[in-house]
């Protein structure tokens, strides 16, 4: 047995995979606490994360009705981007930085412009790095906490950090390496020179981890950690990765030929690349992947936060918000909504704020507003999308996840909009799977059997027939209609 552990912008989950079946046999999940401030300040404290990871793991192990001392590996799949920093004895030094974190923002430019522009960003790291990527809180934090700046021992990544926190050792693989803005993603090593520029001193040169290869483990777990998860004390830590990283493994998307969409807290869209064919388009972040790879990725900043703000809004539980964006008509009557709650990555709008369009004191209904955030957020990926296959990525077979695709009707409203069918896995929590296909795959390796992650994928990655969408080709010429509308309103903001 395999524990898979995912922890998101809004909550961890863990879940109990049995690899022999390929069946999941527990989950459980717990929420997170965001510190939101003015300027785009978007935190959280480390300490509520392992709060979290117990709970998530308790309830995952009882519901699978297993013992922790079955649990072999352990996989952590984390938020990409957020920082982390330890001083020299292992003590988080202020609460992290996340990746939808806008306030370092003019930091970025200035690193940018440094850079050279995204182009000259894109031809040092392979990526333009972009607000919400690591690098520019080290540049924010030695501008604003010098003194936190003087005591960083350690830099760490989400998952970097629970992984550390297993085992006491701190090191980080290639896929999450690459979204810290630090990482050339041509030659897979960190861009110290970039770091030294932030700190002639090279404190943060010396403050990064070890690299390790996607197929390794960290380590054991920690004994009193073992202790207080109630898991084998014998279990081994995997590498691990980025959320999107180990939702590519979850979703099977190891080899070229499909494409993952993620309707998390942010949207994404990605799909396997065997080289690093860096896009032109400086959106399309050429990550590399956490199975040996790259993961060229669009992300949105603003995807169920906004259907979450909407919801909350009118008083709705999730089934209510449900109806009411299937009660409403493609194009919500004329309204649309912009939806850069927290400012845009994709499209590249970073001071963007969200706005409603084509009001009318008769189209002005709370179906229509439910429906308007569902379009526009998705609008939003068919823009990444665009990208991606302007960037050469073929496939038209797309495996939907995270929490907003356990809804048929948005499920629907993506098939449409993108003009593609969608399938989803069985388990929609693709990233925590990945995590624990992952584990099982490193701790195969580390006892040296010839396990492929190819087979562990093929056994452990079942698409459900039930909730698949195909495309419509009225509904697809409909959308086209609306969706041409959104880029142009996204023209004028640029
Ligand atoms: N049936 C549903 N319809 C729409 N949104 C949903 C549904 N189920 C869950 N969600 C939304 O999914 C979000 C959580 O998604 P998740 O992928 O777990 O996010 P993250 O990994 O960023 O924490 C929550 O905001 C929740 O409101
Ligand atoms: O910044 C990115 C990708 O570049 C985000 O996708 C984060 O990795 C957060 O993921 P979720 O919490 O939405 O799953």
């Amino acid at each position: 047995m395999y524990l898979g552990i995912d922890c998101g912008t809004q909550g961890t989950k863990a879940l109990v995979l049995d690899t022999q079946s390929g069946r999941v046999l527990g989950e459980g999940s717990a929420a997170h606490q965001l510190i939101s401030g003015a300027n785009g300040r978007r935190e959280q404290e480390a300490s509520d994360w392992l709060q979290a990871f117990e709970l998530a793991t308790r309830a995952a192990l009882e519901q699978a009705g297993v013992p922790g001392s079955a649990i072999l590996g352990i996989g952590v799949s984390g938020q990409q981007h957020g920082l982390v920093l330890l001083d020299a004895q292992g003590e988080v030094l202020r609460p992290a930085k996340l990746w939808c974190d806008t306030e370092s923002a003019a930091e970025n430019q200035q690193l940018l412009d440094f850079l050279g522009g995204d182009s000259g960003s894109l031809e040092r790291l392979g990526v333009a790095i972009a607000p919400g990527y690591t690098v520019s809180k080290l540049l924010w934090t030695r501008d604003h906490h010098p003194e936190v700046f003087a005591r960083i021992a350690h830099i760490l990544l989400p998952h970097d950090y629970l992984n550390y926190w297993l085992t006491g050792r701190c090191c980080a693989e290639y896929g999450d390496a690459s979204g810290s803005g630090y990482f050339n993603v041509r030659t897979r090593t960190w861009d110290t020179e970039l770091l030294e520029l932030i700190d002639p001193d090279g404190a943060l040169v010396r403050a990064l981890p070890e690299l390790i290869e996607a197929d390794r483990c960290v380590g054991s777990i920690r004994p009193e950690v073992a202790e207080r998860l109630g898991l084998n004390p014998g279990a081994l830590v995997a590498s691990g990765g980025g959320d999107n990283m180990m939702g590519a493994i979850g979703t099977g998307n190891i080899a070229p030929g499909a494409i993952t969409m993620s309707l998390g807290t942010s949207g994404t869209v990605y799909a396997y690349a065997d080289q690093p064919r860096v896009s032109p388009h400086p959106q399309v972040a050429t990550f590399c992947s956490s199975s040996g790879g790259w993961l060229p990725l669009i992300c949105t900043m603003n995807l169920t936060n906004a259907s979450g703000a909407i919801r909350e809004l009118l008083g709705l539980d999730i089934d209510a918000f449900g109806a009411l964006v299937g009660e409403a008509p493609i194009g919500a009557q004329g309204v649309l909504m912009l939806p850069f709650l927290n400012g845009e990555r994709v499209p590249a709008l970073p001071l963007a704020s969200g706005s409603l369009h084509g009001l009318t004191s008769d189209n002005l209904t709370r179906a229509n507003l439910c429906r308007a955030v569902v379009e526009g957020t998705t609008f939003g990926l068919r823009y990444g999308l665009d990208l991606l296959r302007d960037s050469g990525i073929r496939s038209d077979a797309i495996r939907l996840i995270g929490g907003g695709a356990k809804s048929a009707t948005w499920r629907q409203i993506v098939a449409d909009i993108m003009g593609a069918p969608v399938a989803c896995p069985q388990h929609t929590e693709a990233a925590a799977l990945g995590a624990a296909i992952q584990a099982a795959w490193c701790v195969a390796r580390e006892r040296g059997q010839a396990v492929s992650l190819q087979s562990l994928c093929d056994t452990c990655v079942t698409l459900d027939e039930q909730r698949g969408a195909q495309p419509d080709a009225q509904r697809s010429q409909a959308y086209e209609v609306v969706y041409q509308r959104y880029r142009e309103q996204v023209r004028q903001l640029q």
